[in-house]
């Protein structure tokens, strides 16, 4: 029954999908699509139709903004009165106050004023749902400016205030400020059932484009399928020191092809999937590397169009050109999410990866989740199934199992901000630049990043996805080293961390990298581990090392 009903509101959202691709401005499909969305339980994707919506009443209400015309043509092919069902809903008409005249464009004011209020009750109760409260409060009270008395905002009001003081130990009589209310939000993190680009990543197909790209920069290696200890969650005792049966799952991995040598270049990969998140830096804006102090004989290059653009030398340029640039090119994008508080530093980072990656997608003409640099890219998806198996109207939100860090402010408002900064247009352009191709290319980013500190104040300020590099599974005795400064570079280890045995790594063997710093003890890489790769590392040195632990730690209780 209920599998009934889930299969039905896919088919109504992509129904209401397609008919946006014939009106890309009509407000009142995305208000549709926002309710189709919310009931199948992914209000994040909710909030980012009603934004859309609200965006247009804008447009309509405005006769200088851009989409004046387009937007107000749109919502004339609906009656004022009976106005469209989505707009009629419990009093809200009745608190606004009927509309005087039913022809003109005056009419059509008043209907654009009535969506922005359904707008704000739909982002508010949203976000509420995704546990970002700032924006929830701020939206709702926006709405309440409008509609003091409606009784489904007010109601909404109640609960962002109820989860508020949950989550931040309010004690009954403080008082809950809205700027000091937490904005970061979670949301699922999955392949959406209508996402039709994520590929079969163990097809031959796939092998084989993945083995063509491998070897131009890591000719000694394939990329194969690997059999990986599950990660633990929370695990102790015998599960979690390797006495139990370990439970393993699929995933691809390098391996090498012929012998490699200790100290042998492995993998010498470039990539100009890479974010730098401060205004004004002196790094290569295609490669992030550092740049060297202006000097004659410097071979770095600025864009002879956009004249703050700087590039290590001409093939970084070129790189730049080819791939991305052009799209970006003095566009007055390079200020966008720079100089963040430092609370914001992760988020802007991978919000710069998500800008470059859109600005690749836009040059290439490819939808974003094609471009090749990502499109590979496991993003640790949880089943649609897990993500929403608990009923609707009874569960705690946001629930446990999702685990896709989302806001408003780095989900929805700023990647559509860049787009428009980008000259795109954000409601033709739906397919490429839906809220759902975000999300998925940031859970492709949270996984595999690798981000860079600034030598001068310890704070992350670059960031890159290297897409083979990441593909090398991790192990906490590791068959290679790597460093990052324009081109990632993976070693063979002379030695092993484990028992100093020589290094090296032998054809058919995989090749073991390293996410985290392998000289931590066990109990530290573990908590490393659950929080970047979602469980406990089961490696086989964590598992020896945490049952010598166990043994140690029972011989002193009988002592
Ligand atoms: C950067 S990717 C590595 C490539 C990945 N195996 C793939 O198929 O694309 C990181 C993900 O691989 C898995 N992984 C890597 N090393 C692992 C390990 N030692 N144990 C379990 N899972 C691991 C985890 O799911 C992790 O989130």
């Amino acid at each position: 029954m209920v599998e009934e009903t889930t299969a039905e509101l896919l088919k109504r959202r992509q129904e209401l999908t397609d008919a946006l691709a014939d009106a890309p401005y009509d407000l009142i499909l995305y208000l549709e699509r926002a309710i189709v969305h919310f009931d199948l339980v992914y209000p994040d994707l909710a909030a980012g139709d009603a934004y859309r919506a609200l965006l247009l009443t804008d447009e309509i209400r405005d006769e200088n903004f851009e989409y004046h015309e387009e937007a107000l043509k749109a919502c004339q092919a609906y009656t004022i009165n009976p106005c469209p069902g989505v707009l009629d809903h419990s009093s809200l008409i009745q608190d606004l106050g009927p509309v005087t005249n039913d022809g003109g464009e005056q009419a059509y004011n008043w209907l654009a004023k009535l969506a922005s209020v359904r707008c704000f009750q739909i982002l508010s109760s949203s976000l509420l749902r995704c546990g970002c409260l700032q924006s929830a409060m701020k939206f709702c009270e926006r709405g309440l400016g409008v509609v003091p008395h409606n009784k489904e905002l007010l109601q909404i009001k109640n609960d962002i205030e109820q989860a508020a003081r949950k989550r931040l130990k309010l004690q009954p009589g403080d008082l809950v400020e809205v700027n000091n209310l937490p904005d970061r939000g979670i949301a699922r993190r999955e392949v959406y059932p209508w996402n039709t680009y994520e590929p079969d990543r163990f097809s031959e197909h796939s092998l084989s484009f993945l083995n063509q790209e491998l070897a131009k920069f890591a000719p000694k290696c394939e990329v194969r399928v690997s059999e990986l200890p599950v990660l633990l969650n929370g695990g102790s005792g015998a599960a979690a020191n390797g006495t139990e049966a370990i439970l393993t799952c699929k995933q691809l991995g390098i391996f090498a092809k012929e012998d490699i040598a200790p100290g042998e270049i492995v993998l010498d990969e470039y990539s100009v999937l890479t974010a730098n998140n401060r205004h004004k830096e002196s790094t290569c804006d295609s490669c992030g590397t550092e740049l060297p102090p202006l000097a004659e004989n410097s071979k770095a290059v600025s864009c002879p169009e956009c004249y703050d653009t700087i590039f290590c030398d001409d093939f970084c340029y070129e790189q730049a050109q080819t791939q991305y640039h052009p799209a970006v090119c003095d566009k007055d994008v390079d200020s966008i999410a720079k100089d963040p508080d430092p609370q914001d530093i992760d988020q802007s980072l991978y919000l710069l990866l998500l800008a470059r990656l859109l600005a690749m997608a836009e040059h290439q003409g490819l939808h974003p989740l094609e471009v090749s640099s990502v499109k590979y890219i496991w993003g640790d998806f949880v089943s649609p199934a897990q993500n929403s198996s608990s009923n609707p109207s009874q569960a705690i939100y946001p629930p446990s199992q999702w685990t896709l860090p989302f806001s408003f402010r780095y989900n929805i408002a700023t990647p559509l901000h860049i787009l428009e900064k980008m000259d795109i247009n954000i409601y033709t352009t739906l397919s490429r630049h839906d809220i759902w191709v975000f999300n998925t290319a940031y859970a492709k980013f949270r996984g595999t990043a690798s981000a860079r500190k600034n030598p001068r104040d310890g704070r992350p300020d670059v960031a890159a996805v290297h897409p083979f590099w990441c593909l090398a599974n991790h192990d906490c005795d590791p068959n290679v080293t790597w460093e990052w400064g324009g081109r990632m570079v993976l070693w063979a280890r002379k030695t092993r961390v484990v028992g100093g045995k020589e290094g090296g790594i032998k054809k058919g063997e995989e090749v073991l990298n390293h996410y985290c710093d392998v000289d931590l003890p066990v109990q530290q890489r573990r908590e490393w581990a659950s929080g970047s790769l979602g469980g406990w590392c089961m490696c086989r040195r964590c598992r020896e090392e945490a049952a010598e632990q166990a043994t140690k730690k029972a011989e002193s209780e009988k002592k």
